[in-house]
């Protein structure tokens, strides 16, 4: 087993940079799909550009590379402790690579351990099989997504669809309504593994097995294979499109499985991935470590870069600090670059600046929810590996104030906020402005420089603020200072689509 550790460590590798196949083709398909020139194509784009960049550089495609959760498949004898061991191992040194961000956090102090180990990180399951080989599945599942994972208890009544009772048809309202409830917040589009019955645990357990199943494979239950299907064509008439900007795609998989339950529990369990589904698995020599062969196919397909609508003459250059006239000449649709200095922040910068001052001016600053991948340097010198945004929503209950107290005049994250901010933007001045969720690549290409960083020892990286020189950073407006919110509208019609669903179809 000399060779396991590193076998490993090709794995993690590879699952971080390199969507596989199947994958790229379900966002190839998408991208046909959508009207050209629509705010869901432009961010299709964008993603397709992130994918091939993540591929050529082997850099993380999203800055969230996850929960590490390993599945493993091992001959009856294995020594499982030093498997374990070894893959702790590996998923460090992966983290010292930067090919995964440094995700794993003390619950009740808040501290990063730094290198992706503590109690329940990673996530390794064993189990015992009567075959040669070891068989080791990865998927990274990035914490936007997860937080989107849903499980109803069934029978219930689901907003828009009525009562849910627990036969086939209530279990088809519980997915479409789990696929409308993740609006842009999970990254649409998604990839769903869905589990009938089990309980609470076991539930949410299944329904993330079933996203290591092939893209292409054919459910062997007749029922579930049409209703899989049911779910495909129907879920992309929701109209949340990628990333929530509405559009003809809004799910790009369903698998579903069904378990045994309790007589007196019916769950329907969902696991929401984002379109950055990152999962790969390898067949692995149990003598030598040595890797046998890649279980789903590895990267590179045709996808095709196209020129983006970033580059033509209607975009807006922002150059921070800016003006509140400079804002308040934004509607939502407009394109922008940024230039200057912007700053990242996420949950826990938000709850310090409730109640401190803030270590730099943010007068007339741009602050962006992002938690990225950081290396320093022999010389000591930081640089960003991956920098996409994360959920804004998480903010909600500060941003205003935030705001309005340090004179920001824009926020850059994604999956949009709500009307307490949306009302903050109109009495402060200010915009949001969404960057496309999980493109980390293609936004750390516009970081010029790291000007500095603040509470990297309090906060760790993902959540301390770095101040950043981009040169020319695009994002698009989705909440203007004039009460305007294509998040609020895409909900809104999203949810009279989701009506219509409300008729029994079994
Ligand atoms: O933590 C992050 O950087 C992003 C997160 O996965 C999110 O989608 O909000
Ligand atoms: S930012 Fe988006 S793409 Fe990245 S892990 Fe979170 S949900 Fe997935």
């Amino acid at each position: 087993m000399e060779h396991f550790e590193e076998s490993i460590l090709k794995l993690i590798v590879d699952t971080s940079t390199n969507l596989p196949p199947d994958v790229r083709r379900a966002v190839e398909q998408a991208q046909i799909r959508e009207e050209i020139g629509s705010r869901a194509a432009l961010a299709l784009d964008t993603i397709v550009e992130n994918v091939l960049l993540a591929e050529e550089e082997q850099g993380p495609i999203c800055q969230d590379t996850g929960m590490p959760t390993f599945e493993v498949h091992t001959p009856v004898g294995a020594n499982q402790i030093v498997m374990e061991r070894q893959i702790k191992s590996a998923v460090a040194e992966a983290t010292r690579l930067g090919k995964l961000r440094t995700n794993s956090v003390d619950s009740l102090t808040g501290k990063n351990t730094g290198d992706n180990l503590g109690p329940g990180t990673p996530v390794i399951h064993f189990r015992q099989w009567e075959n040669d080989e070891i068989d080791v599945r990865l998927i990274l599942k990035g914490g936007g997504c997860e937080n989107k994972n849903i499980q109803y208890s069934l029978p219930t009544d689901l907003p828009g669809l009525g009562k849910a009772g627990r036969d086939l048809d209530g279990i088809r309202k519980c997915i479409m309504h789990a696929v409308y409830q993740a609006q842009g917040q999970g990254c649409s589009a998604g990839f769903i593994g869905v589990s009938i019955g089990g309980d609470r645990t076991t539930g949410y357990q299944h329904a993330k097995e079933q996203l290591f199943r092939h893209l292409d494979d054919q459910n062997p239950v007749p029922e579930l294979a049409k209703l899989e299907s049911y779910i495909m064509e129907h879920a992309n008439e929701l109209g949340v499109g990628t990333m929530g900007f509405g559009g003809r795609v809004s799910l790009l998989g369903c698998k579903i499985a069904a378990q045994n339950r309790l007589p007196a529990s019916f769950f329907v369990s969902v696991a929401y991935n984002c379109w950055a589904f990152r999962r790969q698995g390898v067949r692995i020599d149990p003598r030598t470590g040595e890797i046998l062969n890649w279980i789903y196919k590895q990267g590179t397909s045709d996808l095709k870069r196209k020129e983006s609508a970033v580059f033509s003459d209607k975009v807006k250059v922002l150059r921070a600090p800016i003006s509140e006239e400079a804002i308040r000449a934004l509607h939502v649709g407009d394109v922008v670059l940024i230039r200057g200095e912007m700053h990242t922040g996420r949950d826990a910068l938000h709850k310090y600046l409730m109640d401190h001052d803030a270590p730099v001016s943010l007068d007339g600053g741009v602050l962006y929810h992002c938690g990225p991948v950081m290396l320093k340097d022999d010389q000591g010198k930081w640089h960003v590996k991956a920098a996409g945004p994360t959920t804004s929503a998480r903010e909600e209950p500060y941003q205003a104030e935030i705001i309005q107290k340090f004179g920001l005049r824009a926020v850059i994250g994604k999956g949009g906020m709500g009307a307490k901010t949306l009302a903050g933007l109109k009495a402060s001045g200010a915009v949001y402005l969404n960057a496309i969720g999980g493109a980390a690549q293609y936004y750390a290409k516009s970081v010029e420089a790291v000007n500095g960083v603040d509470f990297l020892d309090e906060f760790g990286i993902p959540e301390a603020m770095w101040h950043l020189q981009v040169n020319g950073f695009p994002a698009i407006v989705t909440m203007d200072s004039h009460g305007n919110s294509l998040h609020a509208d895409v909900d809104k019609q999203s949810f009279k689509k989701l009506e219509a669903f409300a008729d029994p179809v079994y």
